[in-house]
């Protein structure tokens, strides 16, 4: 079904724009944000998706990290979804902000409380990349790369290399990298898969990177030095192989905030346009 206009903005040379739609997938209401640049009417544009972090809804990303101006400089669409299903409620779903609402890990929950509506890998590598942003944006479908924070980090990398035929380009800002190893991880691959560990590795960047043996990618993380949330994230478990490239850049003082992201956004686009455009 056809996505409902929320919101449309200018910015630089561009649009922003709020959208919401019955989600298939997810089985409840879903919004996303999406920025289109000026284009010819028949023209088709790459695309970056944008995965966001633990309490974060599409919002916190298109009002606090600035990355208009260079989506609007490289002529980049990007789409940003939630982080969850919201348009459900599931008692025990609001309870903690690590599991639940703003929390959805971006797997495909098989738990039956949750399998019905938290199933956000499918929800954005199937009907939110195929079905629904190309109606609302000119996506050139060969043209997409992806990337995240923290939850979505984890996320953008595990998409991403999942999926090399429909992401051709990755990065993260602080990602959780090593889920299965740390307390945030546990809870919410636990909580959505049940207690089968061997079903958690899909969703775990380095072992997923580990066995990843299709198109050569290079991909940069940017992680602050002074993130409270380092412990949560082990970067130095993202190890470099013939088929994967990993710039791991350590950043003198900077935390987990979007100040951090704001500040290494320029780095990003280029990164991806140069895979892209
Ligand atoms: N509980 C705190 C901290 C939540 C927090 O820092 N969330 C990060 C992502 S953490 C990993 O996925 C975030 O992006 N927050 C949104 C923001 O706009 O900064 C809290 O609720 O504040």
């Amino acid at each position: 079904m056809a996505a409902t206009l929320v919101s449309k903005n200018r910015s630089f040379q561009g649009h922003q724009f709020v959208y919401k739609h019955p989600s298939s997938t997810t089985n409840c209401e879903m919004t996303f944000g999406v920025y289109i640049p000026d284009h010819q009417p028949e023209e088709k544009l790459p695309t970056l998706f944008y995965l966001s972090g633990l309490t974060c809804t599409h919002a916190n990303f298109m009002e606090k990290s600035g990355f208009q101006q260079f989506a609007s400089k490289h002529r980049f669409i990007v789409v940003h979804p939630d982080t969850s299903p919201r348009g459900v409620d599931i008692a025990g779903d609001s309870d903690s902000w690590d599991f639940g609402k703003g929390a959805g890990f971006y797997v495909n929950a098989t738990v039956e409380k949750w399998s019905k509506n938290y199933r956000m890998y499918d929800y954005i590598v199937k009907e939110l990349l195929e079905e629904v942003a190309p109606k609302v944006a000119p996506i050139d479908a060969g043209r997409v790369g992806i990337f995240g924070h923290s939850m979505g980090g984890h996320g953008a990398l595990t998409i991403g290399l999942r999926n090399p035929q429909k992401f051709k380009s990755i990065s993260a800002f602080a990602p959780i990298c090593n889920p299965i190893s740390v307390p945030w991880g546990q809870k919410a691959l636990g909580g959505y898969l049940g207690e089968d560990q061997a079903t958690w590795k899909e969703y775990d960047a380095s072992e997923v990177l580990k066995r990843y043996e299709g198109p050569k990618r290079e991909i940069l993380v940017d992680q602050g030095t002074a993130d409270n949330f380092l412990g949560q994230l082990k970067p130095e478990t993202l190890k470099e192989t013939d088929h994967v490239a990993v710039e791991v850049r350590m950043q003198k003082d900077f935390d987990h905030s979007y100040y951090f992201i704001a500040s290494f956004m320029a780095d990003h686009f280029a990164h991806h346009a140069k895979a892209l455009v």
